[in-house]
């Protein structure tokens, strides 16, 4: 099994409120229904600017007993909008990507997941869809909602179900200070790793290669731009960074 992760800064354009980058999405699709084959995967999308400009407006990444109710509703429609657009073009492609809402299946406790239920994944799994998740608002017990990154749910879900590799398709491998490609990161190297360029509440760079280092899985993060590299990824080839698995990353 994989479990890929497709950034937001691919499928839209990340500067622009509420801009889908249709034609991204669509030859992302066609990648992936290219390099498909009997290998199980997961899809997981990140929110991109249908999500972090809307949580930073209402404050939605604070911590906070009183969020309104209704800002909350307006993020997690607004990146149904996206999952849709994506869903949409997957399925075009003959690719069955069947969305579960995170914000339908989690609950987290101060944004920590405490509960997302699994066998609705597994059974998906199962019929032959292809899970299709995503950055959403879920339930929080102590702040009412909590934002759940896309590349939390790729760390949480290969922790759970254990997959071969996972790959996190973004616009850039991770770079250092010379902006030169990381072959392999380590848990002891980080300094020059940074959050995003564009407006992100989750942490860019810094948090994907943080969740990584949580995983057992062999893991990449790779730059989706570039023609052909999420085909050639789905097909087996490793490309990007590689993220070593360090036990001391652990932070949950
Ligand atoms: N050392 C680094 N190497 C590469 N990118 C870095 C580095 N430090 C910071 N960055 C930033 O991290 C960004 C990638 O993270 P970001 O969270 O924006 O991507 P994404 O996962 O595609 O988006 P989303 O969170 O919407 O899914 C890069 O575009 C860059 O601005
Ligand atoms: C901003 C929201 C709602 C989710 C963020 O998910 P990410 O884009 O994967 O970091």
């Amino acid at each position: 099994m994989k479990i890929i992760k497709i950034g937001g800064s691919l499928i839209t354009d990340k500067d622009s409120y509420k801009t889908p980058d249709t034609h991204e999405i669509n030859r992302i699709a066609r990648e992936i229904s290219k390099g498909i084959n009997s290998d199980r995967l997961i899809l997981i999308h990140g929110a991109g600017s249908f999500g972090h400009p809307l949580v930073k407006k209402f404050k939605l990444n604070k911590k906070s007993t009183n969020k309104d109710l209704f800002s909350i509703l307006k993020v997690q429609d607004s990146v149904r909008e996206l999952n849709r657009l994506f869903k949409d073009s997957l399925n075009k492609e003959k690719i069955p990507a069947y969305t579960i809402h995170p914000s339908s299946i989690t609950r987290t406790e101060n944004g920590e997941i405490i509960d997302l239920e699994l066998n609705t994944i597994r059974q998906a799994l199962k019929e032959g869809y292809i899970p299709l998740l995503y950055g959403d608002m879920v339930l929080d017990t102590k702040n009412r909602a909590s934002v759940l990154s896309g590349d939390r749910l790729v760390s949480f879900l290969a922790q759970e179900l254990k997959p071969n590799k996972v790959g996190m398709a973004t616009t850039t491998p991770v770079l250092d200070k010379n902006n030169q490609k990381i072959d392999l990161i380590t848990q002891t190297d980080l300094e020059n790793i940074g959050e995003s360029n564009s407006t992100d509440v989750t942490g860019g760079m810094l948090n994907k290669v943080n969740e990584l280092l949580k995983t057992r899985a062999k893991s990449y993060i790779f730059n989706a731009k570039k023609r052909k590299a999420l085909e050639k990824f789905i097909k087996g080839k490793n490309i990007g960074t590689e993220v070593e698995y360090d036990d001391k990353g652990k932070k949950t």
